[in-house]
C-alpha cells in the first residue's frame, strides 16, 4: 500500500513561496518516486488573497493567519516562507512545533534570532526543523556542515553569502552601472529582501555567517557579536583603484577561530583577482570551509532567486518524506541545541590582516610625509603609497599595507584624521590575501 501523502501547508507566496509551489507541481512524480510518497501542498496562507501570483491556488485551503494555518491539524509540515525574525514568521514556526508538525523555513533572520529556542522545543519533540534555504540559497551547505563533515574540526569557513550584494558589486565593475541601478535590478529578479538594507548593509549576511558559525564550531548562534560593514559605501573608485592593484572586491561573511575565541565579520573585502573567490560573479554564492581532515573545501552555486531557493526548500521536504515516524532526528544545529557551547567572541581590534586605505588630501607641501609618519608611528608596514591627481587642490593617497592589525590601522588613521589634511572620509577596505 502506498504511503500516505505529507501534506505541507505553506506561509509566504512571495519569490520563494511561489516557485516552491510551482516546483512541487512540476517536480510531483519524480518527488514521489523518490520519497515513497507525495508531497502535497494542502494549504497556503499570505497577506493579500485576491493577488495575481500566476499559480493556480484554488486547490488549497486559505488562512489569513499563518499561525491558525501551522497549528492545523490538517497539515504535517509547515512551511514558513514570511520573512523577519520576529512577529508572524516566529509566532507560526513556534506554533507549529508545539503542535507537533515538521517545520522547514528559508528564514536566516528568524533562526539567527530565534534557532536555538526552536531547535529546543524541536528536539524535545522529535521534530525536524529544516533551513537549507536560509544559508547560501541552493548551495547544500548546511547538510555539508552537519552531515558531511562530521568529525572534521573546522578552523575557519567564509564566503560570498549574498546574492544582491555579489551581483551589485559585479554589474558595478563589469558594466560600470551605478549602485542605485543594480540595486533595483536584483529587487527585480526577486534576489533582495523586503527590505535590501538588510542586504547591502550586511546584515543578512551576517546571519547567514551565525548560523554557520554555530554549524562549523559546535556554539551558540550570536548574531549581536559579528563586526559588520555593508557595501554601500564602496564607490566606483574604489573598484576601479583595487582593479589596478590586482584585487576585486567582494562582500565576505568570515567566521575563524582564533587563541581569544571565535572572529566573526562581514565587510567589504579586496581578494586577489586571480582567487577562486574573486571569480564568482553575481547572484552567485560561495562557502570556503577549512578543516583538519579536508584541508579546503569550495562550494559554490546560486544564492538567491526563486528556483534556486526552492530547490533548497524541496530537498528539506524530501528528507521530512523520507523520514519515519519514531525515528531519532538529528540535532538542528549538529549538536543537542542544550549542549551548544557558549559564544565566545574575539575582539575584532586584534584581527590581523592587509589593508587598503584610500584617503583624499588637501594638496599641501609634507602633507605625504606626515601620512608615512603616522604609518610608521603604528608599526604599519606599508607594501605600496602612491598619490593620484590632477586637482590642483585635492589629490587621491592610496596605502596597501602589509598584514597588520585592525587597532593599529584604526589608530594611524583616526591620527591622520586629526592632523587636518582629509578633505573626505577615509576609506579603510580589507584585504584577505588567502581567499
Ligand atoms: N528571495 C530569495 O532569493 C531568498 C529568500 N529567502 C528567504 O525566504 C523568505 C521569503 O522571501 P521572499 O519570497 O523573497 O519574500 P517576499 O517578500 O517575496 O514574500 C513574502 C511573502 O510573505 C507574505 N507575508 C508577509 N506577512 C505575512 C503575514 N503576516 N501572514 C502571511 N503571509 C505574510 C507576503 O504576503 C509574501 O507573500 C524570507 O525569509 C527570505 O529571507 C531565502 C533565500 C533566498
Ligand atoms: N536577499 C538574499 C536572498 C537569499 O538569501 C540574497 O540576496 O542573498
Ligand atoms: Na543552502
Amino acid at each position: 500500500m502506498a504511503a500516505a501523502p505529507l501534506r505541507i501547508g505553506i506561509a509566504g507566496l512571495g519569490t520563494v513561496g511561489t516557485s516552491v509551489i510551482r516546483m512541487l507541481a512540476e517536480k510531483s512524480t519524480e518527488l514521489e518516486r523518490q520519497c515513497g510518497r507525495a508531497i502535497t501542498p494542502v494549504a497556503v496562507s499570505a497577506r493579500n488573497r485576491n493577488r495575481d501570483r500566476g499559480i493556480d491556488l484554488s486547490g488549497f485551503e486559505w488562512f489569513d493567519d499563518p499561525v491558525e494555518l501551522a497549528a492545523s491539524p490538517k497539515i504535517d509540515v509547515f512551511v514558513e516562507l514570511i520573512g523577519g525574525d520576529n512577529g508572524p514568521a516566529f509566532s507560526a514556526v513556534k506554533a507549529a512545533l508545539e503542535a507537533g508538525k515538521h517545520v522547514v523555513t528559508a528564514n536566516k533572520a528568524l533562526l539567527s534570532r530565534h534557532g536555538v529556542e526552536l531547535a529546543e522545543i524541536a528536539e524535545a519533540n522529535g521534530l525536524l526543523l529544516n533551513y537549507e534555504a536560509a544559508v547560501a540559497g541552493g548551495i547544500p551547505v548546511i547538510k555539508t556542515l552537519r552531515e558531511a563533515l562530521a568529525g572534521n574540526t573546522v578552523s575557519r569557513v567564509y564566503g560570498i553569502l549574498n546574492g544582491t550584494c555579489n551581483y551589485i558589486l559585479t554589474r558595478m565593475e563589469a558594466e560600470g552601472l551605478s549602485f542605485q541601478e543594480c540595486l533595483r535590478e536584483a529587487q527585480r529578479l526577486g534576489y533582495a529582501e523586503a527590505d535590501p538594507t538588510f542586504d547591502i548593509e550586511g546584515h543578512d549576511t551576517a546571519h547567514k555567517l551565525s548560523i554557520l558559525t554555530s554549524l562549523a564550531f559546535g556554539c551558540e548562534i550570536s548574531a549581536d557579536d559579528i563586526y559588520l560593514e555593508g557595501i554601500s559605501n564602496i564607490t566606483p573608485a574604489d573598484i576601479k583603484a583595487a582593479a589596478n592593484l590586482g584585487y576585486r572586491i567582494k562582500l565576505l561573511g568570515v567566521a575563524q577561530r582564533t587563541e581569544s575565541g571565535i572572529e566573526q565579520r562581514v565587510h567589504p573585502t579586496m581578494v586577489p583577482t586571480s582567487s577562486v573567490i574573486a571569480q564568482v560573479h553575481g547572484v552567485t554564492n560561495a562557502v570556503a570551509i577549512e578543516t583538519d581532515m579536508l584541508g579546503e573545501l569550495l562550494l559554490s552555486g546560486p544564492g538567491a532567486g526563486g528556483n534556486a531557493t526552492a530547490s533548497a526548500v524541496i530537498g528539506d521536504l524530501a528528507d521530512i518524506a523520507k523520514s519515519r515516524p519514531g525515528f531519532q532526528h538529528g540535532p538542528v544545529f549538529g549538536r543537542p541545541a542544550k549542549e551548544l557551547a557558549p559564544y565566545q567572541r574575539a575582539r575584532m581590534r586584534a584581527h590581523e590582516g592587509g589593508y587598503f586605505i584610500r584617503l583624499t588630501v588637501h594638496d599641501r607641501l609634507g602633507v605625504f610625509a606626515s601620512i608615512a609618519k603616522r604609518m610608521a608611528d603604528n608599526e604599519i608596514s606599508l607594501e605600496s603609497i602612491v598619490q593620484h591627481g590632477d586637482d590642483v587642490d585635492l589629490k587621491t593617497v592610496i596605502l596597501v599595507t602589509h598584514e597588520t592589525t585592525e587597532l593599529a590601522v584604526r589608530n594611524a588613521v583616526e591620527q591622520i584624521t586629526q592632523d587636518g589634511i582629509l578633505a573626505d572620509k577615509p576609506q579603510v577596505i580589507r584585504i584577505e590575501r588567502a581567499a
